[in-house]
C-alpha cells in the first residue's frame, strides 16, 4: 500500500504524448464508433445499389466520412474530459488521464477539442454532405452539453448518453446518400441505443463505488447486490434481441431471417448473461456481460449487413 503513490508518479511520468493523445480522444472507444459509422455507410450503399459488391462502394467518400466522423468524435471526447477533470481525479479508472494527472494543460486540450471537432464537422460538410455534418454537430452538442453535465445531476443521464452513441451509424447512412429520417436509419439508431445500455450498466456496476465517490448520479449507485442493474441490463438486452426479428417481418423486410434469428439469439445470450449477473452479483459476471457486448457489436453488424435487403 505504502508505495502506491510512488508507483503512480512513475507510471504517469512514463506515459508518452502519443498515449496521452489517445486517451484524451478515447481512441479505443471511438474505433468502435467508427465501425458503426462504416456499417451505416455499407448498409445505405447496399440499399441504394439494390445489392452489394465491393466494387460499387465509393471508397473516397467512405474515407472522408470516417475521417470527419473520427475527428468529430475525438474532439468531443476532449471536451468531455475537459469538463470532468475534478471527477476524473477521484476515479481509479480515470485519474491517470492526461488532464487530471496534469501532464496536459487545459489550454492544449481545449485547442485539440476545438480543432478536431470543428475540422470534423466542416470536413463532412465540404467533402461528404450537409446531412452527415449536421448529425455529427448534433452528436457533439448532445454529448458535450446534455450528457456530460447531466452525469452529475440525474441517473437518466445514461439514456441521454446513449443518443450520441447511437447516431454514428446514421452519419454513415446519410454519408452514403441515404436520408437521415429513413426507417432504416432509425433502425440502426435503435440497435445502437439499446446495445449501449447493457454495455454501460455492466461497467457502471463494477465501477459503482468510483462513480459514487466522484459524485455521479448513476443507476448502479447503492445497488450492492447488482439486482437492479441486472434487471435494467435484462430489459434492454431483451428489446435489443426483439429488434432483430422485427426487421424481417412481412411488411418491414429490411433484412432477411439469418439476421432475424442470429440477431435474436445473440440478444438472447446477452439476456442470459444479464440473468447470470443478477443471480451471481459479482464483478466477474458483470465483466462477462460487458465483454460480450463488445463482441456482439461487430458480429451483429456483419450479420445484419449480409442479411440486409
Ligand atoms: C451511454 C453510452 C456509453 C457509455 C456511458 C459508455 C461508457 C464506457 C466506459 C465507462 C467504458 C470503460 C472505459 C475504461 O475502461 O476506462 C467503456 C468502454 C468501452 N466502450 Fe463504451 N460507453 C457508451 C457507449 C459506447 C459506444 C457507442 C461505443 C462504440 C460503439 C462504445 C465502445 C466501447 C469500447 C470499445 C470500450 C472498451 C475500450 C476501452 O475500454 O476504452 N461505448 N464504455
Ligand atoms: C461523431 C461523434 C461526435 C461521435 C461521438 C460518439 C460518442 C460521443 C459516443 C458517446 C458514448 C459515450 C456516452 C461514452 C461514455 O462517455 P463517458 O464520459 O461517460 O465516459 P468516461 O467516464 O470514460 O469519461
Amino acid at each position: 500500500m505504502s508505495d502506491q503513490p510512488t508507483k503512480l508518479i512513475e507510471k504517469s511520468e512514463t506515459v508518452s504524448m502519443r498515449q496521452d493523445l489517445m486517451v484524451l480522444t478515447k481512441v479505443r472507444l471511438n474505433v468502435f464508433v467508427l465501425i458503426t459509422t462504416l456499417f451505416g455507410f455499407l448498409l445505405a450503399s447496399k440499399s441504394i445499389a439494390g445489392g452489394f459488391s465491393f466494387g460499387m462502394l465509393d471508397y473516397w467518400k467512405l474515407f472522408h466520412t470516417l475521417l470527419g466522423t473520427a475527428a468529430s468524435a475525438f474532439g468531443a471526447a476532449a471536451f468531455n474530459q475537459l469538463m470532468e477533470i475534478e471527477q476524473d481525479k477521484q476515479m481509479g479508472r480515470t485519474k491517470n488521464r492526461p488532464l487530471p494527472s496534469e501532464r496536459m494543460s487545459v489550454t492544449t486540450a481545449f485547442i485539440i477539442g476545438w480543432v478536431l471537432s470543428a475540422f470534423g464537422v466542416i470536413h463532412l460538410g465540404n467533402t461528404v454532405n450537409v446531412e452527415s455534418a449536421y448529425i455529427a454537430a448534433a452528436t457533439i452538442a448532445i454529448y458535450v452539453f446534455a450528457y456530460t453535465p447531466m452525469k452529475r445531476q440525474h441517473s437518466a443521464n445514461t439514456l441521454v448518453g446513449a443518443i450520441p452513441g447511437a447516431t454514428p451509424p446514421m452519419i454513415g447512412w446519410a454519408a452514403a446518400g441515404g436520408t437521415w429520417y429513413a426507417w432504416e436509419s432509425w433502425y440502426l439508431f435503435a440497435i445502437l441505443f439499446f446495445w449501449q445500455l447493457p454495455h454501460f450498466v455492466a461497467i457502471n456496476w463494477f465501477c459503482r463505488e468510483q462513480y459514487e465517490d466522484a459524485g455521479y448520479k448513476m443507476w448502479s449507485n447503492g445497488d450492492v447486490s447488482g439486482k437492479k442493474t441486472a434487471k435494467l441490463a435484462l430489459i434492454y438486452s431483451f428489446v435489443l434481441a426483439l429488434l432483430a426479428p422485427i426487421a424481417c417481418l412481412p411488411g418491414v423486410e429490411m433484412a432477411t431471417w439469418p439476421w432475424g434469428i442470429g440477431g435474436f439469439l445473440a440478444g438472447a445470450y446477452m439476456c442470459k448473461l444479464s440473468v447470470d449477473f443478477g443471480r451471481i452479483g459479482d464483478r466477474k459476471s458483470s465483466r462477462k456481460l460487458f465483454f460480450f457486448t463488445l463482441l456482439y457489436l461487430p458480429l451483429a453488424l456483419t450479420l445484419l449487413t449480409l442479411s440486409w435487403n
